[in-house]
C-alpha cells in the first residue's frame, strides 16, 4: 500500500483545481481593491507611508502585553508566517520608494528633502476580472498580487517549497536531515549550502556563515532560528524512531513518515496553543475538508492584519542560563542575520529567554529598532517596518479600514472614539488621517481595543480567524482528516514545550503554554525592600495599575518574592515595601 504525500510545492492538494494554493497562484481578497496603480503611486490623500509611521506608530515607552503573551509567541507567528506566504519584493516589478518627509529625524536630519527608503513592489499576475474584489485598470485587465509560498501550513519553513531545495537540506541517509554536531551546544542547522538562496539583508556575515534552512527569511533573527531549529531536531528524533521501529523502510519512506509528523506537530500547535492565545478562544471543532473551500491566503490577511505581529516584538532577545540568571540581552538591531548570537549562547538559554520574557502589546507602537533600524542604521541601510507595511498596503491597492470593516459585515466607523477607547491614539490618528474614512487598515485595526480575552481587535480578529478556518478546511491533508490520523498513527505529536523539552538539554522548568509567560505560583506576593541587581532573577511580568505599569521579577524559583524593577511612570527602580495582591493570572 503506498501512500499519497503531500507535494512541496501546494500543488495537487485541491483535485478539482490542482493550482490551488500552489506556488505563485494569486492572493485572494475579502474586500474590493482600492487605489491600486500598477504603473506608479496611487492618488491618495493620506500623508506618506513615513509620516504616518512617525505620526502614528512611534514607541517611546514600553507596553506589555495585557494578555501576558511570550516572545516565544511571536517567534511562532513569525515561523508560521513564514510557511504561509511571502509577497516577494521584485526589483524588475518597479520601484516605488518610501518617500522621506523632510527634516524627518532619523532619515533626513539635515533636512536636504530628498531622501528615500528602498522599496521593490511586489510581483503581480493577470486575474480573470470576474475574480472577486478585483479592479478592472485603464487597460481593462485585472492584477492581483501573487503569493511566492504555497498556502498550506506544511512546515515549509523546515523543508522548502521546492524539491530542489529540501534535496540540498537532506541527509539522504535514513530519512535525516542535514545538522552539525556542535558537541555540548547539540546539533544546529548547516551553514552556507551552495545553491540554496538565503536572504542576508543585514549584511553583518558573509552569506556562507549564514545558517542554511528551508525558508530564505530563517536567519532574519536568532528567536526564530530556534523555532527551525526545534523542528529540524525534531525531525531526525522522529526518523531516528521509525528507522529503530522499521529497519528495512527505505530513507526516502522514512522522510515522508517524519516530515508528515512535523506538518502534523506545527498545525496543531498553531490551532490548540497558539491561536487559541492570539484570539482569546479556540476555532470551533474542525469539521471535515471541503474541496471548495480555498485555502489560499488573503491579500488583506498577509498584507495587513498577521503584521500585527511587528508591534508585540520587544528591543532585546534575552539569554537565561540554566541556574536562572540573566545574560547580556541582545539589541533587537543587533539581531538581525545574527546566526553566532544563538551558537554562543545555546539554543537553551535563548528558549528560556524567549519564553520568560513578556512581550511587547499588540498594539499602533512599534519600536524603534524595526522603525528605524530595520537591518540597518539610519543612512546605513536602515529602514522603516511600520512605512514597509504600509507602503506594502497601498501597493497592493488594499481597502481602507472602513470599507474592509463593511466588507466583512461590521459597521462602519463614525468616530475616532468609535475605533479605539485610548485617547492618545486617537489623536494621533486624526492627527494622521484627519477623517475616520481616510484610515489605512494597519492603522485602524491596529488602534482597535482588544475583543474578549484575544490578543487583537475586532478587524483583525475577523480577518485573522476568516484566514485559518479556510486554512485548515481547504487542505486535503488536514491531520485532522480522519485518513491523515492512519498515516501519522506513528507520529507522537505533542505541545511546543514538550517538544523543546525532547529536543534540548537540561531546559528546567518551562511553562505548559509556552506562548505566555510563566504563572506567579502565589496570589500573594512577598515584596523585597532591596533594590534588585537585573542578572539574578527569574521570571519578568508586569501588572497594571491605574496608572502606571510596574515590572516584577520573580527572584528564585523556590520562592515567591516578587520584586518590582521598574515603575514606567517614572523610569526608576522602585522597591516597593508592601505586599500587593497580584492578580491570580490563569494563563494555563
Ligand atoms: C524581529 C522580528 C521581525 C522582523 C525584523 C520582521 C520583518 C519583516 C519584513 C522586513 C517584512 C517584509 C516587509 C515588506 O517589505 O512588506 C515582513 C513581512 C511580514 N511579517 Fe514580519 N518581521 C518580524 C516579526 C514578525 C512577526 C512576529 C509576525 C507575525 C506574528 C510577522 C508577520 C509578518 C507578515 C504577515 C509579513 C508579510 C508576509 C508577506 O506577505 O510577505 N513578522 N516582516
Amino acid at each position: 500500500e503506498s501512500t499519497e504525500w503531500r507535494s512541496y510545492d501546494g500543488s495537487n492538494n485541491n483535485l478539482i483545481n490542482p493550482n490551488q494554493g500552489e506556488i505563485y497562484e494569486p492572493f485572494i481578497r475579502v474586500a474590493q481593491q482600492q487605489f491600486f496603480n500598477p504603473d506608479d503611486y496611487p492618488t491618495l490623500s493620506i500623508p506618506l507611508s513615513r509620516e504616518v509611521s512617525n505620526i502614528v506608530c512611534d514607541q517611546q515607552s514600553p507596553v506589555p502585553s495585557k494578555e501576558l503573551l511570550s516572545d516565544m509567541f511571536n517567534m511562532w507567528g513569525q515561523f508560521l508566517i513564514h510557511n504561509m506566504a511571502h509577497a516577494l519584493p521584485t526589483p524588475t516589478n518597479g520601484k516605488y520608494p518610501v518617500k522621506v518627509p523632510q527634516c524627518d529625524k532619523v532619515f533626513d536630519p539635515s533636512c536636504e528633502g530628498n531622501k528615500t527608503l528602498p522599496y521593490f513592489r511586489t510581483r503581480v499576475t493577470e486575474v480573470d476580472c470576474s475574480t472577486p474584489f478585483s479592479t478592472r485598470q485603464e487597460n481593462n485587465l485585472c492584477m492581483e498580487q501573487v503569493n511566492s509560498l504555497s498556502a498550506y501550513i506544511d512546515a515549509k519553513p523546515v523543508y522548502g517549497v521546492f524539491k530542489a531545495r529540501v534535496n540540498l537540506l537532506r541527509a539522504f541517509k535514513n530519512g535525516e536531515m542535514k545538522l552539525t554536531d556542535l558537541g555540548e551546544k547539540g546539533e544546529f542547522p548547516p551553514k552556507g549550502i551552495a545553491g540554496l538562496e538565503m536572504d542576508n539583508d543585514a549584511r553583518r556575515y558573509p552569506i556562507d556563515q549564514l545558517f542554511s534552512l528551508g525558508e530564505r527569511r530563517g536567519n532574519e533573527n536568532p528567536g526564530l532560528t530556534v523555532v527551525h531549529n526545534i523542528w529540524l531536531r525534531e525531525h531526525n528524533r522522529m526518523a531516528r524512531k521509525i528507522v529503530r521501529d522499521n529497519p528495512s523502510f527505505e530513507d526516502e519512506k522514512v522522510f515522508q513518515m517524519a516530515r508528515s509528523c512535523v506538518i502534523e506537530n506545527i498545525q496543531q500547535i498553531t490551532y490548540e496553543e497558539y491561536l487559541p492565545s492570539l484570539l482569546g478562544e479556540s476555532l470551533p471543532p474542525y469539521s471535515g475538508y471541503d474541496d471548495e473551500v480555498n485555502a489560499q491566503i488573503s491579500n488583506e490577511f498577509t498584507t495587513v492584519a498577521f503584521r500585527f505581529g511587528h508591534s508585540e516584538v520587544g528591543p532585546t532577545i534575552e539569554s537565561v542560563n540554566a541556574d536562572g540568571t540573566y545574560n547580556q540581552p541582545l539589541p533587537l538591531k543587533d539581531s538581525y542575520f545574527n546566526p553566532k548570537w544563538l551558537e554562543e549562547q545555546g539554543m537553551e538559554n535563548v528558549i528560556r529567554g524567549l519564553s520568560y520574557k513578556q512581550e511587547e502589546s499588540v498594539d499602533i507602537y512599534m519600536i524603534s529598532d524595526l522603525r528605524n533600524f530595520l537591518f540597518g542604521r539610519p543612512g546605513a541601510g536602515g529602514m522603516d517596518l511600520a512605512s514597509r507595511n504600509l507602503q506594502r498596503s497601498r501597493d497592493h491597492g488594499i481597502a481602507t479600514y472602513n470599507t474592509v470593516r463593511k466588507s466583512l459585515g461590521f459597521q462602519p466607523v463614525n468616530s475616532f472614539s468609535d475605533i479605539t477607547s485610548d485617547p492618545v491614539i486617537q489623536q494621533r490618528l486624526e492627527a494622521a488621517y484627519k477623517t475616520v474614512d481616510n484610515v489605512e487598515l494597519f492603522t485602524g485595526g491596529l488602534s482597535e481595543d482588544h475583543i474578549g480575552n484575544g490578543a487583537v481587535g475586532q478587524t483583525f480578529h475577523r480577518l485573522i480567524t476568516e484566514q485559518f478556518e479556510r486554512t485548515r478546511k481547504g487542505d486535503r491533508f488536514w491531520y485532522e482528516q480522519p485518513w491523515m490520523k492512519r498515516v501519522n498513527a506513528h507520529c507522537e505529536p505533542d505541545t511546543f514545550a514538550n517538544i523543546i523539552r525532547r529536543n534540548t538539554k537540561d531546559m528546567g522548568q518551562l511553562q505548559k503554554n509556552i506562548f505566555h509567560i510563566p504563572n506567579v505560583p502565589s496570589p500573594v506576593c512577598e515584596l523585597s525592600t532591596s533594590t534588585p541587581s537585573p542578572s539574578s532573577f527569574h521570571f519578568r511580568r508586569s501588572i497594571q495599575t491605574a496608572d502606571s505599569y510596574i515590572y516584577f521579577q520573580q527572584s528564585s524559583l523556590a520562592n515567591n518574592n516578587i520584586i518590582p524593577l521598574l515603575n514606567q511612570s517614572n523610569n526608576q527602580l522602585i522597591p516597593i515595601p508592601i505586599p500587593i495582591p497580584i492578580p491570580n493570572f490563569s494563563v494555563y
